[in-house]
């Protein structure tokens, strides 16, 4: 894993938590973005070399709804960056830790994404991500697809 790429955070408005989140960074929103696989609308501020993911649900019953009825707002998720996201979601399992998608599925920001299971993890919800080009590029290079 190469670095943190986003922490990901449960809000229940965007329209009020950008500006929030603005305010707070002291940088601008760089974009919003519809994941309807996810059920969520999200929204990007890059820290550093790190990003902020705002998550709003779009579904009653999706996952960032069901997490702020339990939790409450708040951070859900790290996400840290991979070269290559087949080979480290076959180390993970090797160790035991717990795949809540068994190939990589498309997130935002031109991500593909894997989740582990936060029961393995000490309660923490972990994504792995590679940028899409990249994992595309090595695909068509090792002939896999
Ligand atoms: C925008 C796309 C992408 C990106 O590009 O970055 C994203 O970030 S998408 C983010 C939203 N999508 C996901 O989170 C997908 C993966 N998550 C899941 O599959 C589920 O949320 C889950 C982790 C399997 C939990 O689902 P489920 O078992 O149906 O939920 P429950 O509400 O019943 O909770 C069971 C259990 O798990 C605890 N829990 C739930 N969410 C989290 C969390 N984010 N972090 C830590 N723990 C979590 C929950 O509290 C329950 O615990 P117990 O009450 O102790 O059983
Ligand atoms: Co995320």
């Amino acid at each position: 894993m190469r670095k943190i790429e986003h922490i990901g955070i449960a809000v229940s408005s965007l329209a009020s938590s950008v500006p929030l989140f603005e305010k707070l960074l002291g940088t601008a929103c760089y974009k919003t973005e519809s994941v309807e696989t996810e059920r969520v609308n999200t929204a990007f501020f890059q820290t550093g070399e790190n990003k902020i993911e705002l998550l709003e649900s779009i579904d009653p019953d999706g996952v960032i709804a069901r997490f702020i009825e339990k939790k409450g707002e708040g951070i859900h998720h790290i996400a840290f960056d991979v070269e290559d996201i087949e080979a480290e979601m076959a180390r993970l399992k090797a160790e035991g830790f717990v795949l809540l998608n068994e190939t990589p599925k498309k997130g935002a920001d031109n991500k593909l994404v894997c989740f582990l299971h936060p029961k393995h993890t000490n309660g923490v919800l972990v994504e792995l991500c590679a940028n899409a080009n990249d994992h595309e590029t090595r695909m068509s290079t090792n002939g896999r697809e």
